[in-house]
């Protein structure tokens, strides 16, 4: 069977252009003028856009005492209802597990996913075990190794352990991804506040200061250029962070960086909220910053020094969130978004003149795809990619609200939102998921996405880093000293 996309103009992210787009099976197998199929699909008046990819999400995880309450069913249908045809999960094995045990307990959770996904190995222990399982990973279609350098007694690693694991990674063809705060010096933070009685979501503000990111950014930019592998910075929040990314790839290094959608339209303002709960909903890390802080993200995505727009969906109920009551630390971290980041960034962003059209596909999908080595099969309305198609209409509004979101929980941080750019259609390799406002993608329709190591920009680093290794210098016999 096939399908044809008509009347709309394609936007991808070097180009805009009308066209229809010709759909046989799962793949784009035409693009152009006057083409027709079995069955059509109406673009008129619309943007025809790859498909969203959020390469940090959280479903179904075990975190802070609790698990996040979307799965890969809620998780995915909320992120095909905005566009998002692709999610990146982060398997985070617990401490002495093995890797290969904990990718199999992700591969079943994510059995009913509804549109395709991906995986990130987190590195949450060091030893032997893990060195060599690391490689086992990437034959398994995994290229990407997250580090926490926060969470201090649970997830995080320390500098050893993070540059071990970095040149791994550089042996292996993959990248190492960095939660980036100094978790020695949050742990004292909150101490200090909860020591002076500041007990709610203000003291997880607080405790997480843009200084503590921006240091972290530093340090793991020097461990990945010493280790000689790029660098993928998640959920940068603020100029301190953008600062050190900026300053490195000005130096030529390999560095990315990604703010979420949250970081870059809501503000630190929330936590003051005089409602305990709306503040806790919010808590997440890093925290909400300033506007100051807001801006430079915006800036960076339009220069190019910030290159991905993701959510770090993990979501996590009001009564899940109430177990920090009386103690800000043990409030679950964590915000939803995966429904909302293509909306809101197309309103934000597109519709002020922030962000072009083109700049907006190359942030939610193109540039991730090339950062993951998935390109042009995902992130490209292009013959041969996969249909992942996202048909979007400009005039389409929306207020966002709790109650007609497809996520679980009982809240959305962008609650009253009005947002305008909205999906018509998505697909999922040729699948129409969401139509006129519903889902339509059924569980367990969504297909691991493999991920092989050494990307391009692997390559070029690791054959530069060679020709720069500095070289033991040839001495000959008379040169040396006599009699030693
Ligand atoms: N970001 C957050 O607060 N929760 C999810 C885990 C993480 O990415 O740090
Ligand atoms: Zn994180
Ligand atoms: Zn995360």
């Amino acid at each position: 069977m096939s399908t044809v996309i008509k009347g709309g103009t394609i936007v991808t992210a070097d180009t805009t252009f009308p066209a229809d787009v010709l759909i046989e099976g799962e793949t784009i197998t035409a693009i152009g003028k006057n083409l027709s199929g079995d069955k059509v699909i109406d673009a008129a008046g619309c943007y025809v856009m790859p498909g969203g990819i959020d390469p940090h999400t959280h479903l179904e995880m075990p975190f802070m005492g609790t698990h996040s309450a979307d799965d890969f069913s809620s998780g995915t249908k909320a992120g095909v209802s905005g566009g998002t045809t692709m999610v990146v999960d982060f398997v985070l094995p617990g401490i002495n597990e093995s890797l290969i045990d904990a990718l199999q307990a992700w591969h079943q959770k994510a059995g009913k996913a509804a549109s395709d996904y991906s995986f990130h190995m987190a590195i949450t222990w060091w030893g032997e075990q893990v060195w060599k399982e690391m490689e086992e990973v990437v034959k398994r279609g995994i290229n990407t190794f997250k580090h926490f350098m926060a969470y201090k007694g649970a997830l995080m690693v320390n500098d050893d352990e993070l540059y071990q694991s970095f040149l791994r990674c550089a042996e292996l063809g993959a990248m190492p991804l960095v939660h980036a705060e100094n978790g020695d010096v949050v742990a004292r933070l909150q101490q200090k506040y909860m020591e002076i009685g500041t007990t709610g979501p203000e003291g997880h503000a607080f405790s997480r200061p843009p200084e503590v990111e921006g240091e972290a950014v530093n340090r793991a930019v020097m461990i990945a250029d010493q280790a000689g592998v790029p660098l993928y910075v998640v959920h940068v929040s603020c100029e301190a962070a953008h600062e050190a990314i900026r300053r490195a790839r000005s130096l030529g290094q390999r560095v990315f960086g990604e703010p979420l959608i949250q970081h870059l339209t809501l503000d630190e303002s929330e936590y003051f909220n005089p409602d305990w709960d709306h503040a806790a909903r919010r808590v997440m890390s890093p925290p909400f910053r300033n506007k100051v802080n807001q801006d430079s993200l915006w800036h960076g995505l339009a220069a190019g020094s910030l290159q991905v727009v993701a959510t770090d969906h993990c979501a996590f109920t009001t009564e899940q969130k109430r177990m920090g009551i009386g103690d800000f630390t043990r409030i679950p971290n964590g915000t939803g978004g995966l429904e909302d980041r293509m909306p809101v960034l197309w309103t934000k962003g597109v519709r002020t003149g922030r962000l072009t059209m083109n700049e907006f596909v190359a942030v939610t999908s193109s540039n991730i795809a090339k950062i993951l080595n998935i390109y042009p099969k995902k992130g490209a309305i292009a013959v041969g990619a996969d249909a992942d198609i996202v048909v979007l209409d400009p005039k389409k509004s929306k207020t966002i609200t709790a109650d007609k979101q497809q996520s679980i929980i009982d809240y959305n941080v962008f609650e009253g939102v009005e947002v305008t750019g909205l999906p018509r259609y998505t697909l999922s390799r040729g699948d129409v998921v969401f139509e006129d406002g519903k889902v339509t993608a059924e569980d367990g329709r969504g297909k691991f996405v493999e991920r092989a190591p050494s990307p391009p920009v692997h390559e070029a680093l690791s054959s530069w880093k060679a020709l720069k290794t500095p070289q033991p210098v040839e001495r000959s016999a008379e040169n040396m000293p006599i009699g030693v």
